[in-house]
């Protein structure tokens, strides 16, 4: 079955389209990775989303974007395809994760009329009217509905398809937040351990982008990282947030680590002096020592020696050296392109893969990792 995985992180820099082969094997799921393409979003759309993300934002934007996402991510499907030299009737299935607009799944405890909730947009009748393809998406509500947070979802296709009898892994995404799924050798799935760690690149690239006065969006190669100081006694002071300590499964996202919080933390430098470049190693140095320090937690006790990273954190060198480290000399860290996986193309493989599951009604989230109190078929249809 081929299918197209569509992906749209929290960077809002654009949509990634990866079109993948499955075939199931016993219990096992074989995959090819037959195209990769990811399409960026005009300058113009990345600022509208941005606004879009902001808890303040009104539901008449929120719902037009719902439509004219809907296109974008159809319009990026079509040129993948028709780069890729396949036809279209070669598809069976999109599968698209959609953009997170907003995501709270913990019950308040102050509004009896609250509910956990969480809000992908980029419609599926539109992706599925204006490609003729069946499209699948709209995934984490269902997980929501069972009593888990919906996120993170990457660790079932972690365990489906980087498990293995011979040595613990640890796979790491460093998107705008990072997160991590624990594999222990020859782990069932009831054993797997995933959760987000904290901020990825999300606070860095704000501060270069303040930094810059817009003119960098991130921190190419960690460069202007690497030229600044960490300063230890501010970097203390936000390793407190309550989220580091909280116990897995927990996933956040903006609502936690977005712009309030980076304005925030950008003031706060400001008025205890620390120069501005300063102000983006530390930011870093806060990524990899968060990140860092769960992964200290399992190596130690689960035996894991190898961890691939994933995400556009791969590419800052900076990040990547003072993350290593962190870690006991014997682990190693590479990226998933080790594992025969592009670096960059991992998520995109990995929603096709919930497509694939879903379309087969066959269960797709993983209880361990998100909360939830079963196992479900995740994720709606456009036909
Ligand atoms: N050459 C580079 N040097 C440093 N950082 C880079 C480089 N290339 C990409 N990045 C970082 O990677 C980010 C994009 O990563 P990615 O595409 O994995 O995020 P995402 O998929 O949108 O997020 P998430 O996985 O959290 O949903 C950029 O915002 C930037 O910070
Ligand atoms: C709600 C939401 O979109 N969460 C994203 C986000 O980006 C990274 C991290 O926060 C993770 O929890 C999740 O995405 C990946 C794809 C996941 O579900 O595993």
């Amino acid at each position: 079955m081929l299918v197209c995985g569509v992906m749209s992180g929290t960077s809002l820099d654009g949509v990634d389209v990866a079109i993948v082969e499955f075939e199931m094997k016993n219990e096992d799921i074989l995959f090819n990775l037959k195209f990769f393409t990811t399409v960026p979003y005009s300058d113009e759309l990345t600022e509208r989303l941005q606004a879009i993300v902001q808890p303040t934002s009104e539901s008449p934007e929120i719902s037009s974007m719902n439509m004219l996402l809907g296109e974008t991510f159809a319009e990026a499907v079509n040129q993948a395809i028709e780069e890729s030299e396949l036809s279209k009737e070669e598809i069976d299935l999109i599968s698209s994760h959609g953009q997170t607009i907003f995501h709270d799944p913990v019950q308040s405890e102050k509004d009896p009329l609250h509910r956990p909730n969480t809000l992908q947009i980029g419609d599926i009748s539109v992706i599925a009217e204006l490609t003729g393809i069946t499209t699948m998406g709209d995934f984490r509500t269902r997980d929501i509905a069972v009593g888990g947070q919906g996120a993170p979802l990457v660790p079932f296709a972690d365990f489906k398809l980087f498990r293995s009898d011979d040595v613990g892994r640890i796979l790491v995404n460093i998107g705008g937040i990072s997160n991590l799924t624990r594999l222990m050798k020859s782990c069932s799935l009831e054993e797997v351990i995933a959760y987000d760690t904290g901020p990825g690149n999300m606070l860095i690239d704000a501060f270069v982008n303040w930094h810059t006065r817009g003119e960098q969006t991130f921190d190419e190669d960690g460069k202007l990282a690497e030229k600044g100081q960490v300063h230890e006694e501010w970097l203390n002071q936000l390793l407190n947030h309550p989220y580091y300590s909280k116990v897995p499964p927990k996933s956040t996202g903006r609502e936690q680590f977005g712009m309030d919080y980076a304005k925030s933390m950008w003031y706060e430098a400001e008025k205890l002096g620390i120069s501005e470049v300063d102000r983006i190693s530390t930011a870093t140095a806060l990524t990899a020592y968060t990140l860092g320090s769960s992964l200290r937690n399992h190596v130690e006790k689960d035996g894991v020696s190898e961890i691939y990273i994933s995400g556009g954190g791969w590419r800052n060198q900076y990040l990547m050296k003072i993350l290593k480290e962190q870690l006991p000399e014997h682990i190693t860290m590479e990226s998933t392109e080790s594992l025969g996986i592009d670096s960059d193309a991992k998520e995109g493989i990995v929603f096709a893969l919930l497509g694939y599951l879903g379309i087969n009604k066959i269960t797709n989230n993983l209880p361990a990792a998100t909360g939830a109190n079963k196992n479900v078929v995740m994720g709606k249809i456009a036909w």
